[in-house]
């Protein structure tokens, strides 16, 4: 009967798990570099999700695709998981709370993101899935398998050959009028608040990284690898394939494989205080409401985590601990992280000065519960008014209040974030990286720059305190030039990243892998997302002509068999500017939709009535990002009104408003 076939489907699907077990050979960090790295949450996720993806195949085989809901059902109510696999439970981090009613709950956001909703407790919660935008996939066997031939049969474009003919900048790399490189380093700095979609670990014990490097690694290492063919003409690397893990399978029952978030999906800042109680602890100091700080030399920089395997720069440069794993990935992407956890700090001291007899937790909470707020503030009031009109923003319901409370939150709404603005439309920021990053010093002198291909995952640069340490890399940020966002892509970017030092070669494509991770987790192709983003459907290539120049569809018709083949991701950094846009209209769409959802769906946003006061309120919405820049920082004395733009006038930083803290008691 049907409860013995899905039991049999398990265990078969199990033991076909395990068999790969010998097959898989990992690889150091210090061998290859990866960002994405599973943490233990996520590996548990893993084991279960791939017997569930195995099973779902052997189901679907005899029954047809019908079988998933009524197989779902059975596992819903038999203890059948639990019977015939081991569940796998991690044991350092405590599990979530019985109810969502108690008072901490109730009226504090949560580190993992639980009991945001009290309804659906886990919704955007860290180690949750991703929402597919059209509740659609394309994979070729609409289960989990990578698709590889286009719409009449042809195979696919290598992602890299895409990466070649249609990112490769030459001197058409050109920078922005307006805005500046900060806004790119913000842009990531938010992305890793949101999302961390962690790679697919080997399945022996450890869990280590596989080797995808090789051609064959998904026959001879792990269906998880995706390697990216090389074109044998390529301008650059020499191998035959360029290495990818397919992202980590998360199904927690029968279906389509389904990519997780190990962080919270929420902006919640996250990459500050961590998306798991256990990680959590990692960086408070416990004393005082503080987090923890690595003092050198005159600097304050994050605590250093001396055993971080990934990291490439040697003692005493050691990379650091945050409440994200990716902190050090580049040297510019530390100062963000110090200046937030150095604001954390001013606050908590603020509040203890104002207050005595505060414990350290209720100091931590208010700090925290200010600090996320002001975030808040700088991405819906300073952030996305530079990537997203007006008219855009206020159709997805996107424009701060002047005052009062916002009304708009739907308990109804789920606030994840989408497969397509994590796997391609929020990746518009890899358009805007430099290749190469200035360091100016607080008296607007040059101290020189650096690649940024030289430097993935080496902190020395943040140390170097003779050429002003990290403050000179933010300036050089602020005073520097963004690329513009457009279908070309730095060198570093499209060939160097997690390069090895004088090891030309052993880095990867960014730009390949965009399109081939949009590949892996079955985002569907371009033009399938036009009606969403309101625009008319394509019979022809010519059809693609409001939205793309007569230069970009060459592009693109060069490499793509049919418009119907488009990646997104191609499409996503090829398509005209939508009005005051930074994107065009899909992409603008796409993130549009998620950061409605963040806002709409979060019990915490900042204007919800019942989280502030109107006195408080209007203390979080004066903060200015330039003020935070200012106040955290030793050398910068004037700065920028307008924090991203290029051609903004310079405010003394004494003009700008600080927080009155006293109407926070
Ligand atoms: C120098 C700058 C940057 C570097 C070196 C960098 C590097 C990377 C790398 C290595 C990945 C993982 C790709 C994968 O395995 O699929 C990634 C993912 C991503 N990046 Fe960037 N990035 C940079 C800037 C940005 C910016 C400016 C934005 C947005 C404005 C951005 C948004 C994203 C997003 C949304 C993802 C997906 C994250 C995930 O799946 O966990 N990045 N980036
Ligand atoms: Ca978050």
């Amino acid at each position: 009967d049907l409860l013995s076939d899905i039991q049999d489907a398990l265990f078969r699907a199990n033991s076909t798990v395990n068999e790969r077990i010998p097959m898989e050979i990992t690889v150091d960090d210090n061998i290859l570099q990866n960002s994405q790295k599973a943490n233990e949450a996520s590996k548990m996720l893993q084991a279960n999700a791939e017997i569930f993806e195995e099973a779902t195949q052997i189901l679907v085989q005899k029954f047809g695709m019908g079988i998933i809901p009524i197989a779902n059902k059975v596992l819903e109510t038999t203890q059948m998981l639990n019977n015939t696999i081991r569940v796998k439970r991690d044991a350092k981090c405590p599990s979530p709370p019985s109810s969502c009613s108690d008072n901490f709950h109730r009226t504090t956001r949560s580190i993992s993101g639980i009991c945001n909703n009290v309804k659906n407790r886990k919704w955007g919660n860290s180690e949750t899935g991703m929402r597919r935008l059209l509740g659609a996939v394309s994979y070729s066997d609409g289960l989990n398998t990578i698709r590889t031939r286009g719409v009449n049969g042809k195979l696919l474009p290598s992602a890299r050959e895409i990466s070649n003919k249609i990112f490769q900048a030459s001197n058409e790399n050109a920078t922005s009028k307006q805005y500046n490189h900060l806004l790119m380093q913000m842009g990531q700095f938010l992305a890793h608040d949101l999302i961390f979609m962690p790679s697919s670990t080997a399945r022996s014990y450890g869990g280590g990284s596989l080797n995808c490097s090789s051609c064959d690694s998904p026959k001879t290492v792990s269906p998880n690898c995706a390697p990216i063919p090389v074109p044998s003409d390529d301008p650059y690397f020499k191998i035959g394939c360029i290495r990818l893990t397919r992202a980590l399978n998360g199904q927690t029952g029968f279906g389509i494989r389904q990519q997780i978030d190990q962080n919270t999906h929420f902006i919640d800042l996250s990459a500050v205080y961590g998306s798991e109680d256990c990680e959590a602890v990692t960086v408070r100091e416990y004393k005082d409401g503080r987090l923890l700080e690595f003092r050198y030399a005159n600097y304050v920089l994050p605590p250093q985590n001396v055993r971080d395997e990934n990291c490439q720069s040697r003692s005493p440069f050691h990379c650091f601990t945050c409440g994200d794993f990716r902190n050090s990935l580049h040297p510019a992407l530390i100062p963000i992280h110090t200046v937030f956890i150095k604001q954390h700090n001013r606050l908590a001291q603020m509040i203890k000065n104002s207050r005595s007899g505060l414990t350290d937790e209720q100091i931590f909470q208010l700090a925290r519960r200010i600090m996320i707020a002001q975030w808040q503030h700088f991405v819906y009031s300073e952030y996305l008014p530079n990537i997203l009109s007006l008219a855009i923003r206020k159709k997805y319901d996107l424009v701060e209040l002047d005052n009062g409370f916002y009304k708009g939150y739907k308990q109804t709404r789920d606030p994840s974030l989408t497969n397509e603005f994590t796997g391609a439309a929020f990746r518009f920021g890899h358009s805007q990286a430099r290749d190469r990053f200035q360091r100016i010093n607080n008296k607007g002198q040059s101290q020189g720059d650096y690649k940024l291909g030289n430097d993935i995952f080496y902190a020395d640069q943040n140390y170097l305190a003779g050429n002003g340490g990290w403050e000179a890399i933010l300036i050089g940020m602020i005073k520097s030039e963004a690329m513009e966002v457009d279908r070309y892509i730095s060198h570093s970017m499209r060939n160097e990243i997690f390069r090895i030092r004088q090891k030309e070669g052993t880095g990867v494509d960014l730009a390949a892998v965009n399109v081939m991770r949009g590949r892996d987790i079955g985002l569907l192709p371009y033009t399938s997302y036009r009606k969403f983003a309101g625009l008319s459907a394509v019979k022809s290539w010519d059809g693609l002509s409001q939205e793309f120049t007569k230069e970009n569809i060459d592009a693109l018709k060069k490499v793509y068999d049919s418009y119907d083949d488009i990646d997104l991701y191609a499409a996503i950094l090829s398509e005209k500017h939508m009005g005051e846009s930074i994107v065009g209209p899909t992409a603008a769409n796409i993130i549009a939709e998620t950061f409605e959802g963040l806002k709409v769906g979060d019990r915490f946003y900042y204007e919800n009535e019942g989280i502030f006061t109107n006195a408080q309120l209007a203390e979080i919405r004066k903060s200015k990002l330039s003020k935070i820049i200012c106040q955290n920082t030793d050398g910068l004395k004037t700065i920028n009104r307008d924090i991203f733009s290029l051609s903004s006038q310079s405010v003394n930083c004494d003009q700008l408003a600080d927080i009155n803290i006293n109407v926070f008691f």
